[in-house]
């Protein structure tokens, strides 16, 4: 059975870290729902924030443990965002920042989709638009939801963020016992 809501899980190897499923609101009140869906492999859900409604599948990422239960990840995105996030999951926080080109700030809901299906667009606007000066983002995080999805779990984030959808997951309403979603 997979654990929903753990927040007293110990972190200490890189095997604890991937196939965890996290939500945690940055300090500026941005809410993000962030899979580690393998070692090499990210998706995501943003809740709250400049691009709120966007979410992502199978972004491929440089995740390592720093030392022991602290994580580096680290990204480029085809609408040429850059992340990078430290995460100390044993004290529920992270830091991350986001390194926005210029057109995303300008143009946010051009990047509000399920990604997937619009690379072309993001690759298309990224060149039409301006990338400098970028918008960096650095901000603390707090970890409000941590759960054992297992490596690999396509149930994890599969449809677009709703209103209350966290509510709904920290409340244990969205998954069932086996990580699948309740309603499909
Ligand atoms: C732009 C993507 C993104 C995903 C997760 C996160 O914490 C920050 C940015």
């Amino acid at each position: 059975m997979a654990d929903l809501n753990n927040m007293n899980k110990k972190f200490k190897t890189l095997d604890d870290f991937v196939g965890t499923h996290f939500i945690y609101t940055y300090d500026n009140g941005w809410e993000y729902e962030w899979y580690c869906k393998n070692d090499h492999t990210v998706d995501y859900r943003i809740h709250g924030g400049m691009v709120a409604g966007r979410w992502v599948k199978d972004q491929e990422a440089h995740i390592n443990m720093l030392t022991e239960g602290i994580y580096k990840i680290a990204w480029t995105e085809p609408t040429g965002t850059d992340v990078a996030l430290d995460f100390v999951p044993n004290e529920h926080k992270l830091n991350g920042t986001i390194f926005f080109p210029k057109w995303v700030e300008d143009h946010p809901e051009i990047t509000v989709c399920f990604q997937n299906e619009h690379i072309d667009l993001m690759h298309e606007s990224r060149e039409k638009y301006e990338t400098y000066p970028k918008l960096v983002v650095p901000e603390f995080a707090t970890i409000t939801y941590m759960g054992d999805a297992g490596a690999d779990n396509e149930e994890v984030i599969a449809e677009a963020p709703y209103e209350g959808m966290t509510d709904d997951i920290r409340d244990g309403k969205y998954y069932t016992e086996d990580y699948r979603r309740i309603n499909k």
